[in-house]
């Protein structure tokens, strides 16, 4: 039915289509065919797709129960089924509309008999996964050194995700990959005795569910005529196959997504499947959206020509009637808290002019980074909320770690105490670890006293218990000399969580362990000499106690929303912050190691893409890696973003930060030696001055080391003739580089990392340096 007919008879309608351009409104209101809408970010594609479902059933008279639409995550959904009721003007409850894990569980529940499963089956989360696979390679004798369970569980959970079962398996590949297969068929028949269902699983079940019962099959196949899916770049092998069995001859898919944004093939999605799709649907109709509603010209540019860098695209060409909109501020920061006060600051003068928290995002490539900015929001008193993820503070392996460092400090800490002794796990079973509760209760002691008692009615407990009593003890000594962040560094060796965490692979893993060097550095940033006098072990652990209650936004209520860019994906705001654009960073190391240059730079295109009006790209020129200052060369994203778009965002003269000691340094370089300036400054960021420094370093070809650029930046400044960057040489600790500066006159101190002794605050005036 063509809408002209009814933008004269129904408003409801009129409404309907009327927010829509003539390529949208073409797909919305074609005739029911098989249809791929490949379109760049903010073309309106997830519009596009609520808009079909309500015009399929406001107008073709499409009843809810026959629709199916997949989207990538259950905020997603309930944000669809929210906007097609708006549209509709019904509830639409009858309406399917969830993830492909949502939807393979809804199914397996109606179907549990069918798919072979107990009417009560239970979902199996990642840990009790992780814990039963432990169990079944403990039964088959497999060595956990050589069959660590987290290897095991990955490798078991990557072979549900391409559709394998062991059987198909048996007998292949080399002595390992047999074990292999001797686990997964083991730890399958443990799921199905216990009845339990991992998340692999739901979709392997729904899979085969409907390959191997024709009923079920014909009776959804008669059911859902219209499939829909959102971001389809990044469905599976499984997802996919699951796709076409769920589609019978009557269904019409359609499929919403686009190549420049497919970011999970480290998690098995295939691009691939956009051209299998158009092989596998012959006839189905391609449309193709241009016009991006989103961004302003700048930013969309800006995406544009980052995007462009990348080959064997499927291609499009983006515009927007949008104006031209404001440049996009690039800031080097000093140091990674630099950059954090930088976007704390850029934030204030933007809600100062009565914006709302929830306009501001920022985004990340690493989850550990929010640790930082955490830290300053905190001190800022601006609500924040960590979209998808956990606050720093509060992340399993960074409680784990402190529980350690608890311990030492108060062995009558229980529940530290009960903390440290199971993570990692050391062979203390929940019955030896009941026994020692009772025991401490009924003597009112401590865990540590109780087990420290060498009592007999711990039974066999004891020996395990003893050698973790004469392990803290054995810590406490050997670090109780340490300054904090090495000690904080050796109790995550020596506990054996780091390599608890590093036997559980792939990126999840990446992430803890990111997470512990960070915790790393936050110990250094207590080392800070003015607090001499206060135990930084104490004070950091206060730290730590007060802010994994603080800050965050409960739920519903306004906030600034933190998140990785994986998880931005989708999403849209006023204003977005995207830091750390630092080689090695973002694009990862492990990313440009294994050839996956591309996919991360499909992940910046998303995150320049979420925003609308204004976007600011930082980098710091150092940043804390294993609490040790590291020099940082920028993103190589940042050259390939047409230098047009970008306009550099200092700190003006007059503004010498403060707060955190490491980075006041930076104060040397607001007098100007850095780059141009001159040019006009803008209205936002009161306390920054803008200039095309940027520009003309370009010009030179942007092949300034960090060293170079900081000598460069202080050419003019310095402190007792010494300068940022410089390299010294002290009478004990050798030969270092100048990190930064912090107070003034006979106060000043200087930060330097000495390339044999790490990197130490000296008091300038005392330190005997000479300059090399
Ligand atoms: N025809 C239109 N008129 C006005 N606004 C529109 C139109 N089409 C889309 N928009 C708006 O543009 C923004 C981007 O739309 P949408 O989120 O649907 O894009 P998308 O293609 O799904 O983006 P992404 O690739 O990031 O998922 C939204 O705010 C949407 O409301
Ligand atoms: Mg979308």
């Amino acid at each position: 039915m063509q809408f002209d007919a009814f933008t004269q008879t129904d408003p409801r309608l009129v409404a309907l289509v009327e927010a829509l351009n003539p390529a949208q409104r073409e797909a919305v209101t074609a005739p029911s065919e098989h249809r791929l809408v490949l379109a760049g970010a903010g073309s309106g594609k997830t519009r596009v797709l609520t808009h079909r479902i309500a015009w399929l059933m406001a107008v073709e008279g499409v009843s809810a129960h026959s629709v199916l639409a997949v989207t990538f995550t259950n905020k997603a959904a309930n944000e669809m089924r929210g906007r097609i009721e708006q549209l509709v003007n019904v509830p639409v409850r009858a309406m399917w509309v969830g993830t492909f894990h949502g939807t393979a569980h809804k199914l397996l529940r109606l179907h549990w008999r069918e798919a072979k499963l107990p009417q009560n089956f239970q979902i199996l989360d990642a840990d009790d996964q992780q814990r039963l696979v432990k169990r079944v390679l403990k039964g088959l004798e497999m060595a956990e050194d050589r069959f660590p369970p987290k290897m095991v569980t990955g490798w078991i959970n990557a072979q549900k995700e391409e559709g394998r079962r062991p059987h198909q398996m048996a007998d292949q590949g080399d002595y390992s990959q047999r074990q292999l297969v001797r686990a997964y068929t083991a730890y399958q028949q443990a799921c199905e005795a216990q009845g339990l269902v991992d998340f692999a699983e739901l979709l392997l079940r729904a899979y085969e569910l409907f390959r191997d019962q024709p009923a079920v099959r014909e009776h959804y196949h008669r059911k859902f005529r219209h499939v829909l899916v959102d971001e389809f770049q990044d469905t599976n092998t499984l997802q996919y196959l699951w796709l076409r069995l769920l589609c019978g001859p009557e269904a019409k898919i359609f499929a919403v997504g686009d190549d420049d944004q497919s970011i999970y093939g480290w998690r098995g999605a295939k691009v691939e499947n956009i051209q299998k799709l158009s092989r596998d649907y012959p006839g189905i109709e391609l449309v193709r959206l241009e016009q991006n509603y989103r961004s302003t010209g700048t930013i969309l540019k800006a995406a544009n020509g980052l995007i462009a860098h990348n080959s064997g695209r499927l291609g499009k060409n983006l515009w927007t009637e949008d104006r031209e909109g404001e440049a996009i501020q690039l800031y080097a920061a000093y140091n990674e808290y630099d950059e954090a006060e930088f976007v704390v600051n850029r934030m204030r003068d933007y809600l100062d002019g009565h914006g709302r928290y929830s306009d501001l995002a920022v985004l990340y490539r690493s989850n550990a980074q929010s640790r930082v900015l955490e830290e300053m929001l905190i001190r800022a008193r601006l609500p924040y909320r960590i979209y998808g993820g956990l606050r720093f503070f509060e992340r399993m392996e960074v409680k784990d770690a402190l529980a350690w460092l608890r311990l030492l400090v108060n062995r009558d800490d229980d529940g530290s105490f009960e903390r440290a002794l199971t993570t990692p796990p050391r062979g203390v079973g929940a019955t030896s670890l009941e026994k020692l509760r009772a025991f401490a209760k009924q003597h009112e002691l401590s865990l540590w006293k109780a087990a420290r008692s060498g009592s007999a009615a711990l039974g066999r407990t004891s020996g395990a218990l003893g050698l973790f009593l004469d392990q803290i003890d054995l810590l406490d000594q050997q670090t109780r000399e340490l300054p904090l962040a090495a000690k904080m560094e050796k109790l995550i060796e020596r506990s054996g969580l780091k390599e608890h965490y590093k036997k559980e692979k792939g990126e999840q893993a990446e992430a803890r362990l990111e997470n512990l060097d960070e915790l790393i550095n936050a110990a250094k940033s207590f080392e800070r000499p003015e607090e001499e006098g206060l135990d930084p072990v104490l004070n950091f652990l206060t730290h730590a106690a007060l802010e994994a209650g603080e800050g965050q936004a409960n739920a519903g209520e306004e906030a600034v929303q933190l998140m990785t860019l994986h998880s931005a994906k989708g999403l849209e705001f006023p204003v977005v912050f995207m830091v750390g654009l630092e080689n090695g960073l973002f694009p990862s190391m492990r990313a440009v190691d294994e050839g996956n240059l591309e996919e991360e730079r499909r992940l910046c295109y998303v995150g320049i893409t979420r925003a609308r009006q204004q976007l600011t790209i930082s980098y710091a020129e150092t940043r804390r890696i294993h609490g040790v200052e590291q020099i940082c060369a920028p993103s190589q994203f940042l050259k390939e973003i047409p230098s047009e778009t970008l306009v550099e965002t200092r700190p003006r003269a007059a503004v010498l930060r403060s707060s955190f000691g490491v980075q006041s340094g930076r104060g040397g370089y607001g007098g100007g030696g850095f780059g141009g300036g001159g040019a006009p400054r803008s209205g936002l960021g009161s306390g920054y001055e803008h200039g095309n420094a940027w520009r003309e370093r370009q010009q030179e070809g942007y092949n300034l080391s960090r060293p170079a650029l900081s000598a460069k930046m202080t050419a003019e400044v310095g402190y007792g003739g010494y300068k940022l960057g410089q390299r010294v040489s002290h009478p004990s600790f050798g030969e270092g580089t100048i990190l930064s500066f912090d107070g003034e006159g006979e106060r000043t101190r200087v930060e330097i990392r000495f390339a044999n002794a790490g990197t130490k605050w000296l008091m300038l005036a005392m330190a005997k340096l000479s300059p090399l």
